[in-house]
């Protein structure tokens, strides 16, 4: 029986069904570029407004990708559908002027997932060599956005941005969650072979346990991110790397180990940096830090203000504060956002008992 004359289950053939596939193809792709057309009559109407800036729009997004969500019936996931309907909004926004997103590079770190999984593919990428240098390269304007990595599930706080979020004037304009899958990646033949293992420290920290098991003489190096540590282990067949499965792929490393990683639920937040917070959507959260001179109850006092209006807190963070020592300040992250009625109430009471209270940012929560 050839491919093309064979029947399916429901007695249709081959041909008949791929004829109906490329009807429904042009369908949709009559849809999109209706969709693009749409997308640009509103930066007309941003434009005739007189709005300066790019045309992206965080809550608005957010809140398309929630309604496709919702209304998906399936078969496809609803992480499917997310992705889809974001790289459908990236390529209409990219036809107004595309984002240039600066992230922590170089090509193929965790970041850089991160960047494309909240901004779609059709961004114009800047892979920059730090933390550091993202945020200055936003605050510059010679990018609209950054992405930096927060937290990770198994490794806590990234301090960096931490520190470097008290100093900024940038705001959080929303958040990526990312599983992460670390890889051993390596032309060497076999383990036995591996004298090195580069990746960043978060990498190395992740799969402690796999490589005290399985390589505990090889020395482990520490460098400026996992894609550096793909780089480093294609130039020598006696090192690998923990890496990603793009920087394993980006540098041509095979993957004798994949998943290596000792949380099984090993994830990481990213932030997104921008100038403007965006508006509500009925789904945010907010960001900010907070301190209060160090005397008893001091912190318990602080929050106070939450406990009333019945706020929810999803983390509390300590940092060393830059001004004295033993001074602290507090990273909080907050449901909802500094514009609802009753967070803006209890962020007002709080910052009558605050030394500092800076707010990071309201935007949408993360939609996976
Ligand atoms: O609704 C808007 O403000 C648009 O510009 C359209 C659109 C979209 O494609 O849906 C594109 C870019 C924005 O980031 C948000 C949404």
């Amino acid at each position: 029986m050839s491919e093309t004359t064979g029947a399916g289950v429901t007695g249709e053939s081959l041909e008949s069904i791929r004829a109906r596939i490329d009807g429904i193809d042009d369908e949709l792709l009559k849809l999109v570029n209706e969709r693009a057309r749409a997308a640009a009559e509103v930066a007309a109407v941003k434009q005739a407004a007189g709005e300066s800036g790019d045309y992206y729009r965080p809550a608005r997004e957010a809140q398309v990708l929630r309604r496709v969500r919702d209304a998906n019936q399936g078969p496809l996931s609803d992480e499917d559908i997310s992705r889809l309907f974001r790289e459908i909004m990236s390529a209409c926004l990219a036809l107004q002027r595309p984002l240039r997103v600066a992230f922590l590079g170089p090509e193929g770190t965790f970041t850089q997932e991160a960047a494309l999984k909240h901004f779609g593919h059709s961004i114009r990428s800047l892979p920059l060599e730090g933390i550091d240098a993202v945020f200055r390269e936003v605050e510059a304007g010679g990018a609209e956005y950054g992405v930096v990595p927060v937290e990770n599930s198994t490794e806590g706080m990234v301090t960096h941005t931490l520190d470097r979020l008290l100093s900024s004037p940038l705001q959080i304009v929303g958040e990526v969650e990312m599983a992460i899958v670390q890889n051993l990646a390596t032309r060497a033949t076999s383990l036995g072979e591996i004298r090195r293992v580069y990746s960043h420290s978060q990498g190395l920290a992740q799969c402690r346990a796999w490589l005290e098991t399985h390589l505990p003489a090889a020395e482990r190096i520490a460098v400026s991110s996992t894609a550096e540590a793909a780089r480093l282990a294609a130039e020598d067949s006696s090192a690998a790397a923990i890496a990603s499965d793009a920087a394993a792929e980006r540098y041509e490393l095979p993957v004798p180990q994949p998943s290596i990683q000792d949380g099984a639920a090993n994830s990481t937040r990213f932030l997104v940096l921008g100038k403007e917070s965006p508006e509500p959507t009925g789904e945010d959260k907010t960001s900010l830090v907070i301190a209060r001179e160090n005397r008893p109850g001091g912190l318990a006092g602080l929050l106070a203000p939450l406990a009333r209006y019945g706020l929810n807190m999803t983390r509390l963070e300590s940092r060393p504060s830059p001004e004295g020592m033993w001074e602290y300040v507090f990273f909080i992250d907050l449901v909802g956002h500094a514009e609802d009625p009753d967070l803006k109430r209890a962020l007002g009471e709080m910052q009558q008992l605050a030394s500092l209270l800076k707010i990071l940012g309201s935007y949408p929560r993360s939609v996976a």
